[in-house]
């Protein structure tokens, strides 16, 4: 992967919005790579297939998860946390591919955040209806480093709300190939995913997969 992923590629121009101080959301920045993506997708679900984890309190999430990169994020009931170790395999979680990399690593520079170095990227799957309730990325040890936030296939209303649980969050659709940053000043921000609606995606068919790059450790 060279070192400019658009060097190759002039006639993508992605469009930026601004969120909030810190968060930005880079449409589309994510398409030219989408058969990349995907394939690479395909090798770490058959080695680390997506499972619905049970939370601290015993219910189980609607959306399906698996990990790639030396950490992996994972709950059940003694808790949130990071582990290189997929607990389903007893293996190493799959390695981290030089594409995924190269993106979240250009995406978080093209958001003001350069020298981004992700260890972990949580890989999740929503069905249509499933969703995440309004939370913070608080797991990570290191709050210098951004979130890097990748939409593949079906669309979804991504909530972004502040640093209290009560601040009303806005609604922005993403769209398969869309990018979110947030990082400094919104680095704690609340967020969520509202029920994903029903639909067929061309490339991804009737999923969504949300790619999100941190660094854990
Ligand atoms: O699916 C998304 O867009 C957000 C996912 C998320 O917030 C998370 O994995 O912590
Ligand atoms: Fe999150």
């Amino acid at each position: 992967m060279t070192a400019d992923l658009f060097e190759a590629v002039p006639d993508v121009h992605p469009s930026r919005e601004a969120m909030a101080e810190g968060a930005v959301l880079l449409r589309g920045y994510a398409k030219p790579f989408e058969n990349e993506v995907v394939a690479a997708l395909r090798e770490i679900i058959a080695r680390a297939p997506f499972r619905r984890m049970f939370t601290p309190g015993g219910h189980q999430m609607s959306v399906a998860m698996t990990n790639c990169g030396t950490a992996g994020w994972v709950t059940d009931r003694s808790g949130y946390r990071y582990d290189g170790i997929d607990p389903d395999s007893g293996q190493p979680w799959p390695e981290m591919p030089s594409t995924f990399r190269a993106i979240a690593e250009q995406a978080a520079a093209e958001a003001g955040f350069a020298g981004f170095t992700p260890d972990a990227c949580l890989i999740n799957r929503y069905v249509p209806g499933a969703r995440m309730s309004l939370h913070q990325d608080q797991d990570e040890q290191d709050f210098a480093a951004p979130i890097v936030s990748v939409s593949l296939g079906l669309s979804a209303i991504f909530l972004f709300g502040g640093p209290k649980r009560a601040d009303k969050p806005k609604r922005y659709r993403l769209e398969h190939g869309d990018i979110v940053v947030w990082g400094g000043p919104s680095r704690l921000f609340f967020h969520g995913v509202a029920p994903l609606a029903d639909g067929e995606h061309a490339l991804m068919g009737r999923q969504r997969i949300n790619l999100t790059f941190r660094k854990a450790r």
